[in-house]
């Protein structure tokens, strides 16, 4: 299908809760509107959640736990996940341009990467859930010890705007592959696709009440994470609203996976292939408007590769088309809402104050009546101090600083409370190998950058993360083990 074709035949949602295999209103039949921030029209009205429609869910999905779905066998569950992910591609058009209109990305993008990688997530823990051992081990002739699991019960899954369906997916399909049941709450912003998922669920068979959904605003993610009858929360998203989330689990002793922030440092030694750094940084710099918790936007390269560098990183952003998501030749579309838009122009704002100099951008893209359109920015000129060197930004806006020595860069990369990701640029094996062990994030990319296999550890230490995604990582956390001892 065309872009134009999809944009005339794909119309927006009205949003509603997912509860017990239905959509219903709100219990008090609140709402709020959900804007397109490319043209800030309104989309539609969205379910505006509280405790009472979280009760409602919650409860319906502890009693889920008892019925068909916890007692189905390993195989039937599998074909289940399976058929989520073909009806997820068979509405990939549909999905794609709901996520466009939600989130301003360009629709290419939402079709390319987020829709695949929504379905994509569900076949791959369908396959991998019938392949799962635990471990088990006969301590000589006095017993045998092996381990067996069982869901962790009611799973909260509390996601942000950036990724919507590719989260969310990320979280449902293993909490569902463990044999959880789960109450979904989508970021306010991005309400559409996860509404389309709850349908898409039903239609391949999981049983009503195993998947529920909660729209709303900050207090409705927060009663999810205060519930008593709630097991565990998977939260993707700001790291203060992490810390929120622990404080209103604590009582409850809750089981928590968080993915959060990140400032992510790209390093780049004058070794490097310096096509593939240019190539590989635009996407780590701009891709989905910068909104990606990967991106990489403290740039580190060796003062002797770093005029080449900023001259071809420089010319080739000033290349990129900031513009209309439904145009195929976009290639960064608008931010996510007013409130994200002034955040950003206020870091470059910042940026000015602190004495940097902006080789591109620095300003709201010109030309937009509408719309939240911030130009690409390159920042040079920053100290190691500037808040626009060590706060999460999250929108098109990258900083560029040389360095001469292997341990200063080290020092400048690990002096953050961040520590999700790095991507790593070097041709010398041994000083890739060495600094990536030193480097304090979950992930380091050594020659490239968000290059995925599902099955490794995703994830964050320090204020980036708690815990790992990913293969039987995700299990671990949507499974309680029991160890059985056998005495011979
Ligand atoms: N993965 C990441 O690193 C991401 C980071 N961000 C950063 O976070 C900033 C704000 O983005 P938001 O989506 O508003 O992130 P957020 O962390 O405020 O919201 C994420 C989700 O948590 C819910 N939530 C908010 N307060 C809550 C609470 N007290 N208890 C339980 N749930 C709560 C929200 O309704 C939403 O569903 C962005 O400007 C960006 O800097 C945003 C998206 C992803
Ligand atoms: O799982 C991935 O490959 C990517 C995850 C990205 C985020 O969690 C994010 O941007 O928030």
């Amino acid at each position: 299908m065309q872009l134009t074709e999809a944009k005339a035949t794909v119309k927006p949602i009205d949003c509603s809760h997912y509860i017990e295999g239905q959509y219903v209103k709100a219990s008090n039949e609140n709402t709020f509107e959900n804007v397109n921030p490319a043209t800030e029209e309104v989309l539609g009205v969205v379910a505006k959640g509280g405790k009472e429609d979280v009760d409602q869910a919650v409860g319906v999905a502890r009693k889920a736990l008892k019925g068909e779905w916890g007692n189905m066998p390993t195989k039937q569950r599998s074909q289940i996940l399976r058929k989520i992910g073909d009806l997820i591609l068979e509405r990939k058009s549909e999905l794609a341009t709901l996520e466009s209109l939600d989130t301003g990305k360009p629709l290419w993008l939402a079709n390319k990467v987020d829709i695949d990688r929504a379905a994509n997530n569900f076949h791959f823990f369908a396959d991998y859930m019938t392949s799962m051992g635990t471990e088990s081990y006969q301590q000589d002739d006095v017993a045998i010890h092996y381990a067996v699991r069982r869901p962790v019960g009611v799973v909260g899954l509390i996601n942000p705007w950036n990724l919507p369906l590719f989260l969310m997916t990320w979280k449902l399909a293993p909490a569902l592959a463990a044999g959880n049941t789960a109450v979904m709450k989508p970021s306010e912003e991005t309400p559409m696709t996860a509404t389309v998922l709850a349908e898409i669920c039903k239609e391949a068979g999981v049983p009503d009440g195993v998947v529920n959904m909660v729209h709303g605003f900050g207090d409705a993610g927060a009663a999810i994470s205060s519930h008593e009858d709630v097991d565990a929360i998977a939260f993707t998203g700001e790291t203060v609203t992490g810390s929120e989330i622990m404080k209103s689990a604590a009582p409850t002793l809750k089981k928590l996976s968080f993915e959060m922030g990140g400032k992510n440092p790209n390093i780049i030694f004058a070794d490097a292939d310096m096509d593939d750094v240019i190539d590989t940084t635009m996407r780590s710099s701009f891709i989905n408007q910068g909104e990606v918790c990967l991106c990489g936007s403290r740039i580190y390269v060796e003062r002797s590769a770093y005029d080449e560098f900023l001259e071809r990183f420089a010319a080739k952003t000033k290349e990129l088309k900031v513009g209309d998501p439904f145009d195929d030749t976009t290639n960064v579309g608008a931010l996510i809402s007013e409130e994200h838009y002034k955040k950003v122009l206020g870091y470059l704002d910042i940026a000015k104050e602190e004495g940097g100099t902006f080789l591109t951008g620095g300003k709201a893209a010109e030309g937009f009546d509408k719309g939240y359109f911030v130009e690409p920015t390159i920042i040079t000129g920053l100290g190691k101090d500037s808040r626009c060197v060590n706060e999460e930004i999250f929108g098109p806006v990258v900083t560029v600083v040389p360095f001469d020595e292997e341990e200063e860069v080290l020092e400048q990369v690990n002096d953050t409370h961040y520590g999700l990701a790095a991507s790593l640029w070097t041709s010398n094996i041994k000083r890739a190998t060495r600094l990536s062990a030193q480097i304090e994030t979950g992930i380091v990319w050594v020659n490239t950058w968000f290059l995925r296999d599902l099955r490794t550890p995703f994830g964050g230490m320090k204020h980036s993360g708690i815990g790992r995604e990913g293969g039987m990582h995700s299990f671990d956390f949507y499974s309680e083990l029991t160890n059985i001892t056998v005495k011979m």
